[in-house]
């Protein structure tokens, strides 16, 4: 296992992330001044820091020891090995693969939003899917769930992750145009460019009305999303913020 270290919190290099795990990486650790983000295999960073190289039974039993159960929402997010008493639903992912162990604000900003808008027997799409995480939430919501990721790397996981949690959901490689609609709420945590790219296709997936939470968006670009969306006939119903980062919920009117 690589470990690229770079200076900082998970807070100072929080508008990173989303990089890191597109090139690879398949963790993020905190540690005293700097961040690991651990990679299978080294590959070209845009970034200061540095390589370190880790036997890989090193890398799994820090992850595994440093690795919190998360609450967001409805539910707590587990890994395979955490108990929990709590009165939350348990979200069992299997972390350190594709995107989605519930350890990211963006994450646990749409399943706040999930929990509150999911209702039993709509038919949700979670756009972007990773771990399947936000289309196993609203399976555990009631609702019949479909997970598309241009990734098809990720999709064999989400099935797992379905599979860990017993609940049905369908998972199909591809994008938004790769599923038919219409849905009753989608739900996307992509990034602010994409989301205003997508306005019209958005609206497209909807019959005549849906809601459509969007997330992955930093502050300072969500003008770019609330333009586009307004454009296209959706309504702003709520609007979340934890650190940089901005979840929107609209209705499609
Ligand atoms: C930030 S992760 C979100 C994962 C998970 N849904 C979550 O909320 O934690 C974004 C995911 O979207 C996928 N993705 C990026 N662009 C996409 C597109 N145009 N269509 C479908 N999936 C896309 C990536 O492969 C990645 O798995």
């Amino acid at each position: 296992m690589h470990v690229f270290r770079l200076r900082g919190n998970f807070e100072s290099l929080d508008a990173y992330t989303p990089l890191l795990f597109d090139l690879g990486a398949r963790g993020l650790e905190e540690r005293p001044g700097e961040v690991w983000a651990y990679f299978p295999d080294r590959v070209e960073l845009p970034l200061p820091g540095e390589w370190l190289e880790l036997p890989d039974t090193d890398w799994l039993e820090a992850y595994r020891r440093d690795l919190k159960p998360v609450r967001a929402g409805a539910f707590v997010v587990l890994a395979p090995w955490h108990g929990w008493e709590g009165p939350e639903r348990r979200l069992v992912i299997e972390p350190g693969m594709a995107f989605g162990t519930g350890h990211h604000e963006t994450t646990r900003l749409a399943l706040g939003a999930l929990s509150r808008r999911v209702e039993p027997g709509m038919r949700v799409l979670d756009l972007g899917t990773g771990s399947g995480i936000l289309a196993i939430a609203a399976a555990m919501l009631g609702a019949e769930a479909w997970g598309v990721d241009i990734d098809p790397a990720v999709i064999p996981q989400a099935r797992a992750n379905a599979e860990r949690n017993r609940v049905e959901a369908c998972f199909v490689e591809g994008s938004l145009a790769d599923v038919e609609g219409p849905f009753d709420l989608v739900v996307a945590n992509l990034y602010a460019e994409l989301h205003a790219h997508l306005a019209e296709a958005y609206r497209e997936a909807f019959g005549v009305c849906g809601l459509l939470i969007v997330t992955g968006i930093l502050a300072e670009r969500e003008r770019m999303v609330r333009e586009a969306l307004e454009a296209c006939s959706f309504r702003l119903l709520e609007r979340e913020q934890e650190g940089e980062w901005v979840c929107l919920t609209w209705a499609a009117v």
